[in-house]
């Protein structure tokens, strides 16, 4: 059995006496002073500790280190509201002791250590970072030096860094390069580089289990290496979506600690070759227009999606489908339960299992088609939140359910649209309209009707309803869209979409919310459950 570290003395802050305690998972310090009546007490857990020096040290705005002997420093996880998001900014908090002796302070320091490393067992050591100098607004070099590098010298890890001078540079490296020694991957950038990351790390983990990545029936083996995303990219989707807010200073600090957040994972094949994978948006119809028409303008940057965006909804366009999906258990969970995916979460769940995915093709009879004209048809493995769209694409989506939710939106008249649009920017439920579908899935398939039904004339009524692009200049609505899968285009439209539960894991710990109101009725430290009613 573990034995416990305990460890309790009188130590001083500046000229205040406090009593310090390490016991158990948490390291607190309450001033010993008449005045302080009411007893109160800071409280760390030993798993939040960021690192112990001695002597009186600084970071911030520089490195600083007054080497003295009865001294150390304690650096901490500090939370704050983040205002707009919905999720915990986490702040570096510095506390400085005096001991009355050296061999006291010496004593803190050596069980301090001690208690980090056995608490927080996936604390890395070592980390391979790459760089996309280019993502979002170009700050993302910047940004790892000022403020993530000092943390994590500050924490002890040693990083490599690569500044990628290429697309897909990230990917090839992690596909073929050693890895030994490295405990985890970090991307700086957005979701286009993370996915790079993703798709090295999933091919790397079956090449090295002999699997074949293209067999769609195939159980894939859970990736071994940790990932840690800081944001710095233009939509930051998967950073949103797993931490709550776009911070590269929460994140980094969620790194440091070791966090770890198992996420769920789509594979996209088309007949029996793997395309990618996909963690956030798998969009048809207008995400994958809005993304086609957002590589024209990538200097504009982020903005380009706004651009885009509104351009594309003007040229308001349907396109016909026939979707088939084969839905999850709904004794488990559904999308338009109201719960929320926040950190600890209990609903969890393993990937579809082999036979399942084969009954596609034996048992066609589990699965459900439909067929018709859509804006757009979207699967998600998460609830893709982002800071355009706060609680994303599928609120009640969970993280590490082993199944995605598919939202079908029917042709419908353009401000029925802009309404569904709109509703993603606020609490406004935006499956509640008659032209909208959500399915909580473990597989989808996508294909077309045969050629003669799409390439349909527009109808007057269209014509009118279409002021810009196509509706003034063309007869015909182009007959198909394209796949957004995670902000890249795929070349097939005609695909297969199976969740794989659990895949990857981040150094993350899903969304910690301030004041929100539980199932259960209880109190945010009090909840066993991890899932809230949204706000
Ligand atoms: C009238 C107001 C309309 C607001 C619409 C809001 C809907 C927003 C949902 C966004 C979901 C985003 C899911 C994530 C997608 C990213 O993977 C992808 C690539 O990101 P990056 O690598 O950072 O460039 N981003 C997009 O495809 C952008 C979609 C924007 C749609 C308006
Ligand atoms: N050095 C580079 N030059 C050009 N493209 C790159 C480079 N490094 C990464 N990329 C690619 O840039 C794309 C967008 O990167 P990302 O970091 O997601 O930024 P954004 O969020 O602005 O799209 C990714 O698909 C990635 O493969
Ligand atoms: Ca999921």
């Amino acid at each position: 059995m573990e034995t416990e570290l305990r460890l309790e003395s009188s130590l001083w802050v500046g000229n205040k006496r406090y009593r310090a305690v390490l016991s158990g998972w948490h390291f607190n310090w309450t001033e010993v002073d008449k005045k302080n009546r009411d007893k109160k007490t800071i409280s760390v857990p030993v798993a939040e500790v960021v690192g112990v020096e001695e002597g009186r040290v600084e970071i911030l705005p520089r490195k600083s280190v007054e080497d003295t002997d009865k001294d150390f420093t304690v650096f901490y996880v500090k939370r704050s509201s983040s205002g707009s998001s919905y999720g915990l900014l986490w702040r570096l908090g510095r506390i400085q002791f005096s001991c009355p002796s050296r061999v006291l302070r010496d004593q803190w320091t050596k069980h301090l250590r001690t208690a980090l490393k056995t608490h927080s067992p996936l604390r890395p050591n070592r980390l391979l970072v790459f760089i996309n100098p280019f993502g979002g607004k170009k700050k993302g070099r910047k940004i790892y030096h000022s403020l993530v590098a000092p943390l994590f010298e500050l924490a002890g890890i040693s990083s490599h860094v690569i500044v990628t001078e290429r697309a897909n540079q990230a990917r090839d490296h992690l596909l073929k390069k050693d890895l030994k020694g490295f405990d985890g991957v970090v991307c700086v950038g957005g979701d286009g580089m993370f996915s790079e990351i993703l798709h090295g790390l999933i091919g790397r983990t079956q090449q090295e289990a002999g699997l074949s990545e293209n067999d769609p029936t195939v159980a894939l083996q859970p990736c071994p290496l940790h990932i840690g995303i800081i944001p710095a990219g233009s939509t930051d989707c998967v950073c949103y979506a797993t931490v709550g807010v776009i911070d590269p200073v929460t994140s980094a600090l969620h790194i440091i600690i070791g966090d770890s957040q198992p996420l769920d994972v789509c594979s996209v094949h088309q007949a029996s070759a793997l395309m990618r994978y996909s963690v956030s948006l798998l969009g048809y119809g207008f995400y994958g227009d809005v993304l086609a028409e957002s590589e024209k303008h990538r200097w504009m940057g982020p903005l380009r999606y706004d651009y885009s965006g509104t351009m594309v909804y003007l040229s308001n366009r349907s396109y016909a489908g026939i979707v088939q999906y084969l839905p999850a258990d709904p004794l488990l969970s559904s999308p338009r339960d109201r719960t929320r995916c926040l950190s600890g979460c209990s609903v969890l769940g393993v990937s579809l299992n082999v036979a399942s995915c084969l009954s596609f093709c034996a048992f066609p009879g589990e699965w459900v088609s439909v067929e018709g004209r859509f804006r757009c048809v979207s699967l998600t493995c998460m609830s893709s939140s982002c800071p355009k769209s706060p609680l994303g694409l599928s609120p009640s989506a969970h993280l590490a359910d082993g199944t995605g939710d598919l939202i079908l939106v029917w042709d419908t008249h353009p401000l029925g649209f802009l309404k569904f649009l709109y509703r993603h920017t606020s609490t406004q439920d935006q499956f509640d309209l008659p032209f909208v579908e959500v399915h909580r899935v473990k597989a989808v398939r996508f294909s077309l009707p045969s050629e003669r039904d799409t390439g349909q004339e527009m109808t007057n009524e269209q014509k009118m309803a279409t002021p810009f692009l196509c509706g003034l200049c063309c007869s015909k609505v182009p007959a198909k869209s394209v796949w957004n899968c995670d902000g890249e285009i795929l070349s097939s439209t005609e695909i297969l979409c199976r969740i794989h539960g659990q895949l990857v894991r981040l150094y993350a710990r899903g969304i910690e919310e301030g004041a929100a109101v539980h199932n259960c009725g209880k109190e945010n430290d009090k909840c066993q459950m991890g899932c809230t009613l949204i706000k």
